[in-house]
C-alpha cells in the first residue's frame, strides 16, 4: 500500500470511529429531546390544574399572578432547553454526513509533540475524553488553515499569541461520513479542493464556503477592529459569500451576547434574500435580520406618497423617451450627490430662521391654535437651540394649550349632551374609573355634582386625545409643504458653491414639485426626504443592531448612507461593494469617499478583493475586458468555453437561437435570459413561452429564484448568479451609451461557466474592444 492509501485508509478509520461516537450522542440527544417534548405537552395540558386560581381578594388575586407567571416560566425554560437540543441535534446530523473538511498538524513552540487538528462546520468534543474530535471553523485554532501555508504560522487565542509550525494542511471531500476526495496542500488553501468546488453547477441556493475560504476573504470575516469595514471587490470575489461567514463568525466569536436579530443586512432586492437564505442555517446559525432600504423607506412614507423603487426608477431611465430620460437623469443626479447636501444642509440653517410651515391645531372642525401662533412660538424660542429641540418646546406648549383648552369645554353644553349619550359600557368603563378615584379621594360615592365633573373631564379628554396625540406626533408640521419649499426658494447664492447651473436646478424644481403634487416621490427624493424630516423632528435610531451589513453597497448614495448610519447608532458597519457594477449610473457614484468622510475619526479598514471565484477563466478574461482597470481582475483557473457572440438577422431569429440553445441545454442547469429591461423580458418571455420549454419571469416583485430557465432584467440579476447566461441582445442599440457599460458587465458577470450574446446589425462598443481572441464569434455570412 502507498503512503497516500495509508493515509487515505487511516483517516476513514478515524471518521468511522468519530461517526460512530456521534451516532451515540445524537441518540442520547434524541432521547432527552423527546423527553423533554413530553414535559412540554404535560406542562401545556396542566397549565391550569397546576396554577392556583384565586381572585378573591387583592392578596389572593397577587399570589395567583405570581403562580401562573411560575408556571409559565417554567414552560418557557422547558421550551428553550427544547429548542437548544433541536439545534444541537441538526449540528450533530450534518457533523455525521461530514465531520470535518480539514485537518493541520501544528506543532506550538516550547511543545515536544506535533498535533492533529480537525476542523468542521461545528465543534465535537468527546465525552469520555473530554477532548475535541472537530474543532469549529471559527474555532481561534482554525484560522492557521485558512492564513497560513506550512511553516512558521501563529494564532490569536483568548490567553495571548500562539506561535509555532503548520507541518500539514490536508483537505478532504467527505459525503455521508465517507471520504470523496482528499489532498495534501501546502498552498493557502489548496487549488485542488477549490476547482472541485467551483466546478460544480450553480444552485438556486447559495452555498456556504468555509472549507475553501481564501486569507483575503478570511481578513474580512474575522475582522473585528473596524467601525466600518469597507470591502472593494470584483464580480465573483466573494464578496456575498465572505458577509455571510461573517455573520456566522461573529453569533459564534460572541455567542454570549450576541443573536441574530441584533445583525441586520440590507440586500439589493427580495428575490437575493431567498438566494441566500439557507447559508446560515447550513451552518448551525440563525439567519440574520434581512432587508431591503426600499421596504425601509416604504415603511415610513407609504402612507404619505407612492413611493417610486430603485428598479422603475431605472426602467423609466432606460425606456423613456432620451429628452425625458435626460431630464430625469439629471434630476437623479443630482440629488443623489452631495452637492444636493449642501443646498439641504443650507436649507436647514435658513429654517433655523425662517420658514418652518405648520398646520392649523383643529379641535372639532374648529381652529384652536392658529398655524402662524405656532410659528410665532417657534421662532421666539433662542435660535441657538436646534430645530429640533424647538419643536420638542413647540409641542410642549401645545399641549398646555390644549389642556387650557380642555378646562374651557368642560362648562360646554356639547359634554353634557355626549355624557348622556354614553353607552352602557362607556360608562360602566368611566364607572370603574371613578370609583377607583373615589377610593383614593374619599369622596362619597353618590356625590352627583363630583361625578358628572369626573365624568365631563373624561369625555373632554377623550376627545381631545386625537389631538394629544397629533401633537405628539408632530402633526402641527406640514413636512411635505416643507419639503417642497427647498424648491421654490430662490436659491440662487448657493449656486456659486455648487456645480448645477440655474437652468438644470429650474427643470429638477418644477419635476419635483409635479411629483410631490400628485402624491409620488420619486426614488431619488426618497432618501432626502427622509433625512430632511429626521435632522427637524430628531433621529428615530435603533440602538438595538449591533453589526449592519450593506451589499450591493455601489448602488447607494452618500445620503442613504449617511441615513443608514444615523438610524443604527451603536453599530459597526460591513459595505460591500463592486465600482464597475455601479449600475446606476445617474447615482453619480464616487466610489467609497463619501461614506468614509462619514466615519472621520473611527477606525475604518478596506479590504480589496481582486480574485475572481464565480466564473471560468475565459468568461473572466472576456468581462475585465469591457473594463477601464482590465488588469486588477485576476481570475481563478478554471478552464470552460470562450464566451459566443452570436448574429442574427432580427430579433425572431433571436429567439429562435435561444429556443434551439435551451433544448439541447442540460435541464438541471440554472439558465438566465438576461435583458437590458423588464419591457424587453415580457415580450422575450410571449415569445419563448410558444416553446413549451419551462421559463420563468423574473420582476421586482418576484420573492423566489426560480430553479431552471429564467428571464430577468439585468439590474435584477445583480449578486446572483447561474451555470448559463444569455445575454439577449448586445446590439449597439441597446448597449451603445457608455452609461450602460456597467449594466452590461454586471449581467455579463452573471456567468459562471458558459456565456452567450446574441446581437442583430451591429454588436454593442463594448465587446468591439475586446480581443478578438477571447471570445468566438459566429457572425452571418
Ligand atoms: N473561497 C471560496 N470558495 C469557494 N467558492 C467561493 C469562494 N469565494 C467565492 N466563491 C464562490 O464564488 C461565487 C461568487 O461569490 P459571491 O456571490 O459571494 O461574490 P460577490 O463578490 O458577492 O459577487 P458579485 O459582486 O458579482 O455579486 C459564489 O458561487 C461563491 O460560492
Amino acid at each position: 500500500m502507498g503512503q497516500f492509501e495509508e493515509d487515505f485508509h487511516k483517516e476513514q478509520s478515524r471518521i468511522n470511529d468519530v461517526v460512530k461516537k456521534m451516532k451515540i450522542d445524537l441518540s442520547l440527544l434524541e432521547n432527552q429531546s423527546s423527553t423533554v417534548k413530553s414535559d412540554i405537552i404535560e406542562i401545556r395540558k396542566n397549565f391550569w390544574e397546576d396554577v392556583t386560581v384565586n381572585m378573591d381578594d387583592a392578596v389572593e388575586a397577587g399570589e395567583t399572578a405570581t403562580s401562573i407567571k411560575q408556571q409559565a416560566e417554567f414552560l418557557a425554560e422547558h421550551e428553550h432547553r427544547h429548542k437548544h437540543l433541536d439545534r444541537d441535534k441538526k449540528n450533530l446530523k450534518r457533523l455525521i454526513h461530514t465531520p470535518y473538511f480539514a485537518r493541520i498538524d501544528f506543532k506550538e513552540d516550547g511543545e515536544q509533540e506535533v498535533e492533529s487538528f480537525y476542523l468542521g462546520i461545528a465543534s465535537y468534543l468527546d465525552r469520555e475524553t473530554d477532548e475535541f474530535l472537530v474543532y469549529d471553523w471559527r474555532a481561534p485554532i482554525s484560522s492557521l488553515y485558512y492564513d497560513y501555508s506550512l511553516g512558521l504560522a501563529k494564532f490569536s487565542a483568548p490567553a495571548g499569541e500562539v506561535c509555532g509550525e503548520l507541518f500539514l494542511k490536508r483537505q478532504f471531500i467527505i459525503k455521508d461520513s465517507v471520504i470523496e476526495g482528499m489532498f495534501d496542500t501546502g498552498l493557502t488553501i489548496g487549488d485542488e479542493l477549490l476547482k472541485e468546488v467551483l466546478g460544480r453547477q450553480s444552485n438556486t441556493q447559495m452555498k456556504s464556503i468555509v472549507a475553501t475560504i481564501q486569507k483575503e476573504q478570511n481578513k474580512i470575516i474575522r475582522n473585528e477592529k473596524g467601525k466600518l469595514l469597507i470591502v472593494q471587490g470584483a464580480a465573483g470575489s466573494g464578496k456575498t459569500s465572505a458577509a455571510l461567514q461573517r455573520v456566522a463568525f461573529l453569533l459564534y466569536k460572541y455567542r454570549e451576547s450576541l443573536n441574530s436579530e441584533e445583525i441586520l443586512l440590507f440586500s439589493p432586492n427580495p428575490m437575493f434574500n431567498g438566494y441566500i437564505r439557507n447559508v446560515l442555517p447550513e451552518l448551525g446559525e440563525e439567519n440574520m435580520q434581512q432587508t431591503t432600504f426600499q421596504q425601509y423607506i416604504e415603511h415610513v412614507l407609504a402612507d404619505k406618497f407612492a413611493v417610486e423603487d430603485a428598479f422603475s426608477q431605472m426602467e423609466y431611465m432606460l425606456t423613456a423617451r432620451e429628452d425625458h430620460s435626460e431630464r430625469r437623469r439629471i434630476s437623479a443626479n443630482f440629488k443623489s450627490s452631495s452637492n444636493f447636501k449642501v443646498i439641504v444642509d443650507k436649507y436647514l440653517h435658513y429654517l433655523s430662521k425662517q420658514g418652518l410651515i405648520f398646520n392649523d391645531i383643529l379641535f372639532a372642525s374648529e381652529i384652536i391654535i392658529r398655524s402662524t401662533d405656532i410659528y410665532n412660538y417657534f421662532y421666539s424660542l433662542p435660535s441657538e437651540l436646534s430645530i429640533t429641540n424647538r419643536l420638542l418646546l413647540v409641542s410642549e406648549w401645545l399641549l398646555s394649550e390644549v389642556k387650557k383648552r380642555e378646562k374651557d369645554e368642560i362648562k360646554k353644553p356639547w359634554v353634557e349632551e355626549e355624557i348622556q349619550y354614553l353607552s352602557k359600557e362607556e360608562y360602566q368603563f368611566y364607572f370603574q374609573k371613578l370609583s377607583k378615584q373615589k377610593r383614593f379621594s374619599q369622596d362619597t360615592f353618590d356625590d352627583y355634582e363630583r361625578e358628572q365633573q369626573l365624568l365631563s373631564k373624561y369625555v373632554v379628554k377623550r376627545k381631545m386625545s386625537p389631538v394629544r396625540k397629533s401633537i405628539k406626533t408632530y402633526q402641527f408640521l406640514n413636512f411635505k409643504e416643507i419639503y417642497m419649499q427647498m424648491f421654490t426658494l430662490d436659491m440662487s447664492t448657493l449656486f456659486k458653491e455648487i456645480s448645477i447651473s440655474e437652468s438644470d436646478w429650474q427643470e429638477i424644481c418644477t419635476f419635483t414639485l409635479s411629483e410631490l403634487n400628485s402624491h409620488r416621490i420619486p426614488y431619488e427624493d426618497a432618501t432626502p426626504y427622509l433625512y430632511l424630516q429626521e435632522k427637524i423632528e430628531g433621529f428615530r435610531t435603533n440602538t438595538r443592531v449591533k453589526y449592519v451589513f450593506i451589499d450591493e453597497a455601489q448602488d447607494y448614495s452618500k445620503f442613504q448612507f449617511e441615513y443608514i448610519k444615523n438610524l443604527f447608532p451603536n453599530a459597526r458597519f460591513t459595505v460591500l461593494g463592486d465600482i464597475n457594477q455601479a449600475i446606476y449610473t445617474h447615482q453619480a457614484y464616487t466610489g467609497f469617499e463619501g461614506l468614509e468622510e462619514l466615519f472621520v475619526g473611527e477606525h475604518i479598514e478596506k479590504i480589496i478583493l481582486n480574485r475572481s471565484y464565480r466564473s471560468t477563466k475565459q468568461i473572466i478574461e472576456f468581462t475585465s475586458a469591457m473594463l477601464e482597470n482590465k488588469n486588477e481582475i485576476e481570475p481563478f483557473n478554471r478552464q470552460g468555453n470562450k464566451p459566443q457572440i452570436i448574429q442574427k438577422r432580427t430579433a425572431n431569429e433571436i429567439i429562435s437561437g435561444i429556443t434551439e440553445k435551451l433544448k439541447i441545454s442540460d435541464s438541471n442547469k440554472t439558465i438566465a435570459i438576461i435583458c437590458k429591461t423588464q419591457k424587453e423580458c415580457n415580450i422575450v418571455y410571449e415569445k419563448l413561452k410558444e416553446s413549451e420549454l419551462n421559463i420563468n419571469l423574473i420582476t421586482k416583485r418576484s420573492n423566489q429564484f426560480e430553479e431552471g430557465i429564467v428571464i430577468i432584467p439585468a439590474y435584477l440579476a445583480k449578486g446572483i448568479e447561474f451555470d448559463m447566461v444569455i445575454i439577449c441582445n448586445g446590439s449597439i442599440s441597446e448597449y451603445g451609451n457608455d452609461e450602460l457599460r456597467k449594466l452590461f458587465y454586471t449581467a455579463c458577470t452573471r456567468a459562471m461557466h458558459e456565456l452567450i450574446i446574441y446581437f442583430t446589425g451591429e454588436v454593442s462598443p463594448f465587446i468591439k474592444e475586446i480581443p478578438k481572441e477571447l471570445y468566438e464569434e459566429v457572425l452571418l455570412s
